[in-house]
């Protein structure tokens, strides 16, 4: 393959898609009008200005505010699903300023008072859609034998902590160390990697997973938007060849739900909000760093810059799918848009 080949590929393991989400009452009340459009057959997004319509693109997909969950589920990510479970490794990150619907498009909403399960309720995000559609799919291909794992963490402050642990937060830090065997590769020392053989198991561990994010983070007095929370879905099957031969795959899923982007540039704050702030600079900085290196194929990837990349180092290289789901508000500032597109995205041009 030659250079401009490689780096053609590696281009297109990383994908961009923006998604808008509906406006919410004190919106209008305060804005009157959405200042963000979405054009379809352009795959671009248009930011009204005092001068004129400013426009962002073409992206590989936009999703206007009228976009179900269950449709970006099924154009955006059943794709990534089919590589999972031919042995590769994917990575969904969800990207934006807080309130613009991250943990929405990741987790989703459920209420247990509900009628729906779910598997089927309308609001449930991309977490547990693709659990469901990992079972369905391993139970669709009979195989002789397969396991599902799956882990949750949470990185504030540049500490890792354990959401499916079973001591207090606290007690689940963990740390990270390098592998002695993989070169380049991470051990994260203690984390929890559960089993799980249905979906019932899965809905009870994200549940418990997102509820002690919740506790954490008001103990700690932070905001969810301050913290990255990475869930990982590792998967392997074993199969028999028609030869007779053994067949071992794995394929992990990794589906990251990123601080607040408009901790980026805040300047002004002071003692522990500057810590913090500058970590999630660090970590997003470093994240756009990686991801233009990987598609401009620079020699030097700079994982080690900070926690964020050093634990998802493993699925952001070689073959593995990137998506990046960049999310706004129908009202976002200019400068967001700006700051997305010209920061990390640009990389891909
Ligand atoms: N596409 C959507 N359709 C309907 N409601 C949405 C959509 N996206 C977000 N919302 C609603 O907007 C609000 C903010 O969304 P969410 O909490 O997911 O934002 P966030 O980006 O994760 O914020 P934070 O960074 O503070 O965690 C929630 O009430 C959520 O239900």
């Amino acid at each position: 393959m030659s250079n401009k080949e490689i780096k053609a590929s590696k281009k297109k393991n990383v994908q961009v898609a923006v998604r808008v989400r509906p406006m919410n009452s004190g919106e209008i009340d305060a804005k009157g009008r959405p200042i963000v459009k979405v054009d379809y057959v352009a795959k671009s997004i248009g930011l009204k200005e005092k001068s004129g319509v400013k426009t962002f693109g073409p992206f590989d997909r936009v999703y206007g505010p009228e976009t179900t969950q269950s449709e970006l589920y099924k154009e955006l990510v059943t794709p990534l699903v089919k590589e999972v479970m031919s042995g590769y490794n994917c990575t969904i990150f969800a990207y934006g300023q807080t309130g613009t619907g991250k943990t929405f498009t990741m987790e989703g909403q459920h209420d247990d008072s509900a009628d729906h399960s779910w598997d089927t309720d309308p609001t449930a995000g991309i977490i547990p859609r693709c659990l469901h559609h990992v079972f369905t799919e391993l139970e669709r291909q009979e195989l002789d034998e397969y396991s599902v794992r799956i882990s949750y963490v949470e990185l504030y402050n540049e500490e890792l902590f354990d959401l499916l642990g079973s001591g207090n937060y606290d007690q689940s830090r963990l740390r990270i160390f390098e592998d002695p065997i993989r070169k380049g590769g991470v051990i994260i020392n203690g984390m929890e990697e559960v089993p799980v053989r249905n979906r019932n198991e899965v809905y009870r561990l994200l549940k418990m997973g997102a509820e002690r994010r919740k506790t954490a983070a008001t103990l700690m007095n932070v905001s969810s938007s301050r913290s990255h929370s990475v869930f990982t879905v590792t998967v392997v099957m074993r199969e028999n060849t028609t030869t007779g031969e053994e067949l071992l795959k794995q394929g992990k899923l990794y589906l990251v739900d990123l601080a607040g982007s408009e901790n980026i540039g805040r300047s002004g704050a002071l003692n522990a909000r500057a810590r913090e702030a500058g970590n999630i600079n660090q970590s997003l900085l470093t994240l756009g760093r990686v991801i233009t290196s990987l598609t401009s194929n620079a020699p030097h990837i700079p994982y080690r810059e900070s926690k964020l990349t050093r634990i998802l180092q493993d699925s952001l290289g070689g073959k593995s799918i990137t998506t990046i789901i960049a999310t706004l508000s129908p009202c976002s500032s200019n400068f967001e848009v700006c700051f997305f597109c010209c920061c990390i995205f640009c990389a891909r041009s």
